[in-house]
């Protein structure tokens, strides 16, 4: 299978990591599109054949990262991606950075504790199956183990608002989720500064939810400035805000490693 964009601009962009595959930046996500989605967060595993996929694709292509809502250090241990030579792992949105074994994250702000204190008690009504992670650095929470996990999410959109509000944080909606984070990184912001880092030529950047749309506007941004850059969307009837403005649509984390196989093959 060749890989196909139905956009200009993503021809253009896989073009050109055929062309430079030593300066091209291939990020992606973690939950939705290298790990499938899960009722219980603490589950969630890579998709088959995912590891062997990024390896190949770490030996071919300039950097591979990950960009993730979750610890770095919690994605490395679910996704068993400490043998991936030179990945670099940018977790809690971009605020903290693991590579080589070595985790760099700065101390979270004082309302993450403050909002960790009260939102058990604001949440107590909560439909049953509703549940906190707590990330260290922000709260999520989520809604998919509830009986109407749409109804509950509903339910908690303005209490958890609020919250952020008194906290100083902010409200990151996903997949049956409501985090509290830090504001002042997204993940665009954190593709960003990597491609700048690296003097990326090409990027790919694949996602599924709609924090990473702050990606695809940043790949979006960076297309104005002569770097040209593919969205890939890893897809789910949960979210399609992606889907409509992708250069690429797969079938979830199957395809996003089906995707990754034949890019490898073209490149090899
Ligand atoms: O940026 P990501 O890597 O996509 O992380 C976003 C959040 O993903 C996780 O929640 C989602 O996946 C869970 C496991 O499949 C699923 O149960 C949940 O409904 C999804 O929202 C994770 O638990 C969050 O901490 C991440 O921020």
């Amino acid at each position: 299978m060749n890989v196909e964009s139905r956009t200009a601009a993503g021809a253009e962009a896989l073009a050109a990591i055929k062309a430079r595959p030593g300066k091209t930046l291939a990020a992606f996500d973690f939950d939705g599109t290298l790990s499938p989605i899960v009722d219980d967060p603490d589950a969630a595993r890579l998709a088959d054949g995912a590891i062997a996929a990024l390896t190949e694709l770490a030996r071919q292509v300039g950097k591979v990262a990950i960009i993730t809502g979750r610890p770095a250090a919690t994605a490395v241990e679910k996704g068993g991606l400490s043998g991936i030579e030179g990945l670099v792992v940018l977790g809690q949105y971009g605020r903290e950075r693991w590579e080589d074994d070595v985790l760099d994250a700065p101390e979270p702000p004082p309302g993450v504790d403050e909002a960790r204190r009260k939102l058990p008690r604001l949440i107590e009504s909560a439909p049953e199956g509703v549940a906190i992670e707590d990330k260290g650095h922000a709260l999520a929470v989520h809604t998919r183990r509830a009986a109407e996990p749409e109804v509950a999410l509903e339910r908690l959109r303005g209490i958890v608002a609020a919250l952020a509000e008194r906290t100083g944080l902010v409200v990151e909606p996903g997949r049956f989720v409501l985090e509290l984070r830090p504001p002042g990184m997204d993940k665009g912001a954190a593709l960003r500064a990597l491609a700048a880092e690296l003097g990326s030529v090409a990027i790919l950047y694949a996602g599924d939810d709609l924090g990473d749309l702050a990606a695809y506007d940043a790949i979006e941004a960076l297309r104005e400035e002569g770097v040209p850059g593919v969205k890939v969307c890893s897809g789910s009837d949960e979210v399609t805000a992606l889907a409509d403005r992708a250069d690429i649509v797969v079938d979830g984390p199957p395809g996003v490693v089906r995707l990754l196989e034949s890019l490898t093959n073209e490149l090899f």
